[in-house]
């Protein structure tokens, strides 16, 4: 018995040997860039886990300072490189050849098994044609336009205010924070699509935000786990996430297909188009004899629930970062609203005049997208052909990862960044300057789209938070953690404040 106990053990350990050595030197490795030593199965996933299992993003800034800024990093059976620096990502991220996205059959999970919408869409076609029509609608809608925003932006402040006002009263001045600010990040974005906006409470609204905080629930680091193993999304649906995400895919794409069959009903597309979903028919109805046309049905789903992913998840992360930072920085807190109030009357918003003028207030935005970086790893970009990157080849169909919170906490540059200080910002006359390596937004022809959407309707919910609330540790309590969540975006724990309103 022992025997044969020993022969598997023996020949496990070789095969275990054998898959290593073949895996890191005998496979044509020596132009590949540099990194950990992979091993057989789990590649370097085991060695990030065991750096940091919490925070991958610090784990892979923690392997760079060994192996350099391209590195090599293997998730289980998916070869990727991982780019740890400005310089680095500045440099090749805004070449064509690093602008396809990274995708796989567990991505394709929520777009119909296909590469239709933006956000994945396949480098450069369909993706230029799919872009174009998004960024013109953007600009013809009106997002991105200050005076335009103003009236968008106005109805959610004004429900933020109260939903705000009263939650404090009803608990004794203290709120919890826990996605409070999804639902109007959410309005904002189905106002874009849909060209309205919910109202509280509307059974619509609450419906579409239960499946968007779901399905970010849902993407936990185990969840995580189906980018470097795809396949076992149909092996362990349940311990992977999969069939809730599965669950909240389906809800999702079936809610956006009833407005766009809603909308055909209606017909007014075909003479006045009032929003993008709108625009998108028409594009539709246009290429119907093309069997090229990239504007399908699907796409159009695919459009919507890419924009809601990537543009709710991202603001309400931010918004909660930054009452956390005020918390925990109440000199920060007062230099805002003195600024706010300065400037700004109560019970109105900055106007495109103002806003320049509003430096401490962007100051503060900076350096909360700075230490937020809510994006922490941006969106897994692909190489469309071999390159060679320095002295490296980086093979066609790389997936490249970007270390975005590697750059925004990069000791050498920004000397202090674990300490919140909008004041970096800021030049020698109190001046906002801003900083080309403060990269939230990603680099190059796949850099976020929404980002003048998200930039101004931040200032405006950063204004009013500021001029209406103060927002305080809750006494005799531990100060709230900043140890951040980790999904795809990174959010701060749930926390409470004592809120006290400046009435
Ligand atoms: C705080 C707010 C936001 C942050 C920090 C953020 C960040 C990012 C980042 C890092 C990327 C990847 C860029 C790259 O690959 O280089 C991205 C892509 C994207 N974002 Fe945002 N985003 C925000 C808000 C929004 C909003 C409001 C929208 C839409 C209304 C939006 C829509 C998108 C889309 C569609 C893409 C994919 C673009 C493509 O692949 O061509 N984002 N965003």
């Amino acid at each position: 018995m022992l025997e044969i106990f020993i022969s598997i053990l023996f020949g496990l350990l070789t095969l275990f040997l054998v898959s290593l050595f073949n895996q890191n030197f005998i496979k044509n490795r020596k132009h590949l860039a540099p990194g950990p030593l992979r091993l057989p199965i789990f590649g370097n996933l085991l060695q990030i886990a065991w750096i940091n299992s919490k925070e991958p993003h610090v784990a892979l800034s923690k392997l760079a300072e060994v192996h350099g800024n391209i590195m090599s990093i293997q998730l289980g059976s998916v070869y990727s490189v991982c780019l740890n620096s400005f310089e680095v990502m500045d440099e090749y991220l805004t070449k064509h050849e690093f602008s396809d996205r990274y995708f796989n059959a567990w991505i394709g999970e929520r777009s119909f098994h296909k590469r239709v919408g933006l956000v994945f869409a396949n480098y450069p076609h369909p993706f230029n044609q799919i872009r174009r029509f998004c960024l013109k609608n953007l600009k013809d809608l009106g997002f991105g336009k200050r005076e335009k925003m103003h009236s968008f932006i106005q109805a959610e402040l004004v429900d933020l205010v109260n939903e705000l006002k009263s939650s404090v009263k009803k608990n004794n001045g203290i709120h919890t924070f826990n996605n409070f600010f999804n639902l109007p990040s959410l309005n904002i974005v189905w106002s874009m699509l849909a060209g309205t906006r919910f109202e509280q409470n509307d059974p619509k609204m609450l419906k579409l935000v239960k499946m968007v905080e779901d399905f970010a629930a849902s993407l936990s680091l185990a969840n995580g786990v189906l980018l470097a193993f795809p396949e076992w999304k149909d092996w362990f649906p349940n311990l992977t996430g999969m069939s809730t995400q599965r669950k909240c895919f389906k809800e999702t794409n079936d809610f956006f297909q009833e407005f766009i069959n809603e909308r055909k009903a209606l017909g007014i597309y075909k003479t006045c188009p009032e929003n993008l979903v709108d625009n998108f028919l028409r594009e539709m109805d246009a290429g119907m004899a093309d069997s090229e046309n990239v504007f399908t049905e699907q796409t159009l789903v695919t459009i919507m629930s890419d924009f809601f992913m990537a543009g709710s998840e991202t603001a309400n992360s931010t918004l909660s970062w930054f009452v956390l930072y005020l918390i925990l920085n109440p000199k920060v807190q007062s230099k805002l609203q003195k600024e706010v109030d300065l400037l700004v009357p109560k019970g109105t918003l900055p106007d495109a005049e103002l806003e320049p003028k509003m430096h401490y207030v962007r100051a503060t935005l900076a350096e909360t997208h700075r230490m937020a970086s809510v994006v922490l790893l941006g969106i897994p970009r692909a190489t469309t052909e071999d390159m060679i990157c320095g002295t490296f080849l980086v093979p066609k169909g790389t997936n490249v990862i970007a270390n975005l919170h590697g750059i925004h906490y990069d000791k050498s540059y920004w000397k202090d960044p674990e300490n919140f200080r909008p004041e970096r910002f800021l030049d020698e006359n109190g001046n906002f300057k801003n900083d080309p390596r403060l990269r939230p937004f990603g680099f190059g022809k796949r850099a976020c789209p929404g980002e003048p959407l998200a930039q101004i309707s931040l200032i405006h919910f950063i204004t009013v938070l500021v001029q209406n609330f103060t927002f305080l540790p809750v006494p005799d309590e531990p100060l709230p953690s900043m140890d951040p969540v980790c999904g795809v975006t990174n959010f701060p724990q749930v926390y409470r404040a004592l809120v006290k309103c400046r009435c």
